[in-house]
Order: structure tokens, then sequence, then C-alpha cells
């Protein structure tokens, strides 16, 4: 086939509201390119499993497997991610061809009566079934009332309006991207609550033996996003990050140097909370993830019990929105 020809493409995605936008943004990129596009819309195992924990369920890329084996089998040959919830390793035969530029990283309060987290009052009822966003909230609030809240975006939101909670806290980036941002009351900045490592950035995973799709993928990539959630996801996978931890890892990069910030936490919440953070010039992947194991060593050297990656390099998926 010649090199100029152009790339028939097909996308595996979940069938969530927020999954297919993002299935579809990659694919008014490619098509701008002159690919031709489709989506393959999937029902993970993660998609049916609604009543019980995550965490209890377990098993490697919940939400994730069914799309990798649609890009094995050759029946698509894109999966779109959330790096949130993208696992540190992924199965051999299978790399990130790249990450797109970064929507907003931070949390954000929704309350139909609350203009932010000030506001609340003593005692009031917050949903999320985020252990990070859990702990931190009760580091600013040790008075508020953290209850579960499960199910996608649409969901979350349903619940709330139902009255269940007085406010909830949601990525911002998710609210945006469906077109929900005015549902937002209150942005937390990360110095309050620290972002999840790669909140807001979207992934591209393909088979590694695709070389000539992972050069049509390469002017689609956001190399400072690369850089940043290189670094954030190398404290996850040094300190085994997964659903059951509180972690927090965010970067900002100004101009060539990257600031990293982490916050560790006991699940019970009961410990203090440990914080590290660390700069340096970041030029490429290697250095940034250097910078990551740099700041996971400051959380141990503080105090933080992480689990070092898990043997098989696969932490308890995140639900995904
Ligand atoms: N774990 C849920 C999840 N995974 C990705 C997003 C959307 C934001 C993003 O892309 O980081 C959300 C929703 C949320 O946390 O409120």
């Amino acid at each position: 086939m010649s090199g100029t020809h152009p790339i028939p493409l097909v996308i595996a995605t979940r069938e969530s509201r927020l999954a297919l936008w993002q299935a579809r943004h990659v694919q008014a990129l490619l098509q701008a390119r002159g690919h031709g596009v489709q989506l393959l819309g999937m029902t993970t195992r993660g998609d049916q499993i609604l009543d019980r924990s995550l965490a209890k369920v377990g098993g490697k890329g919940l939400f994730i497997k069914e799309l990798e084996a649609a890009l094995v089998q050759g029946r698509a040959q894109i999966a779109v991610h959330s790096l949130k919830d993208l696992p540190m390793d992924l199965p051999a035969g299978l790399s990130l061809a790249c990450v797109l530029e970064r929507e907003d990283p931070r949390d954000a309060l929704v309350s139909a009566r609350y203009a932010g987290l000030d506001a609340l009052p003593r005692g009031a009822r917050v949903g999320t079934s985020s252990l990070r966003r859990q702990v931190l909230l009760q580091a600013l609030r040790p008075d508020l009332r953290i209850e579960v809240l499960r199910g996608n975006l649409d969901t979350r939101l349903r619940k709330l309006d139902e009255g269940r909670y007085d406010a909830i806290v949601l990525a911002a980036a998710g609210l945006k991207r469906l077109g929900l941002e005015a549902r937002i009351c209150a942005l937390f900045e990360p110095a309050a609550m620290l972002p999840a490592a790669g909140q807001g950035a979207l992934g591209i995973e393909v088979r590694s033996d695709r070389a000539d799709l992972i050069a049509a993928l390469a002017p689609l990539a956001h190399q400072p996003t690369w850089l940043t959630v290189a670094a954030e996801r190398a404290v996850s996978r040094a300190m085994g990050g997964s659903c059951s931890t509180p972690l927090a890892a965010h970067g900002v990069l100004t101009g060539a140097v990257l600031r990293l910030d982490a916050v560790w936490g006991e699940p019970d919440g009961r410990a203090p909370l440990v914080r590290a953070q660390s700069s340096a010039p970041v030029a490429t992947l290697a250095q940034a993830e250097a910078l990551g194991s740099a700041v996971a060593r400051r959380l141990h050297a503080g105090g933080a019990r992480g689990n070092g990656p898990a043997p098989d390099g696969a932490p308890t998926p995140c639900p995904p929105g």
C-alpha cells in the first residue's frame, strides 16, 4: 500500500455519552486529515456491573478488555481512553500511540443549592466514590458526610437531582465535554484538591505492530500534555496506584520546567495525608517519568506505604465516566 493512501479506521468505543464523545472527537480529528473513520460501539463487563463495588469485582481492565480484544482481532484499530482510567501497563502487543491536548484537569463541585464547598452546611452529604476525592474533601471539611456515588456522568447528575446528595464532585473535563459546564458551581484549585494522574487527558491505544497507524496518529499528539501525564502516571505506577488507594498526582509544565505534586492517603483516611513535590526541566518522556519516580520516593520518605507496582501491572480499574 502506498504511503499516501489514507488508512481506513475503526474506533472501538464504550457507549456511555462521554466515551462516545471522546471517540467522535478522535474520529473528527482523523477525518480532517483525510482518513475514513467508523465507530464500533461495545459493551464492556465493567458497564454491566452496576451494583457491586468494582474493587471487589477486580479483574484487569474491566472497562477496556473488550476494546483491546477488538484491536488484537483486527475488528478495530483504535481505542480512545480517559488516561485517568487506563492502567499503567498495557497488555503485550498494545501501545499508547499518542496523548491529546488536556481539557481542564480540575475537579468540580455540582450542587442545586450551594455555591461552593464553603457554602455547604455542617454535615452536608457529598457524593463521590473516588477515594482520592473522599480523603481530600475530608481533609478540607472533616464534618462532611461522604456518600457513595456510582454510575456514568448522567446517572450521577440524576442522583444529585433526585435529592440524594447536597453536592457531588465530578471531573470538570467530563462535564465540559458533554456541554454540562453550566452545572459546575465551583472548581477546586489543584492546591485544594489535587487531581488524579491523567485527569482530563485522552490517550489513543493501538496495536504496537501498526507503525503506519502510529505515524498517522503522531500529528494528533500534544507533547506538553504527554510529558505532564507521563510524570503523573509514573507516580501512580511507583505507588501501585489503584482505585483502592487514595492518590493524586498533578503536573504543571511552565516553559520546559515541570512541577509535579502528589498526595497520598491511607484508604481509611485516618492517617494524615502525605504530600510531595519536585520540579525539573523535562524534554523527554524518560525525564518526565524520572521526575514521577522521584516524587514517589519523596512520598515514601514522607511515610506513604504504596504497594509498588502490582506483579501483573494491573491496578484495579477505576470506573470510567
Ligand atoms: N473515573 C471516572 C471518569 N473518568 C474520566 C472522567 C472524565 C474526566 C477525564 O477524562 O479525566 C471521569 C468522570 C469523573 O471523574 O467525574
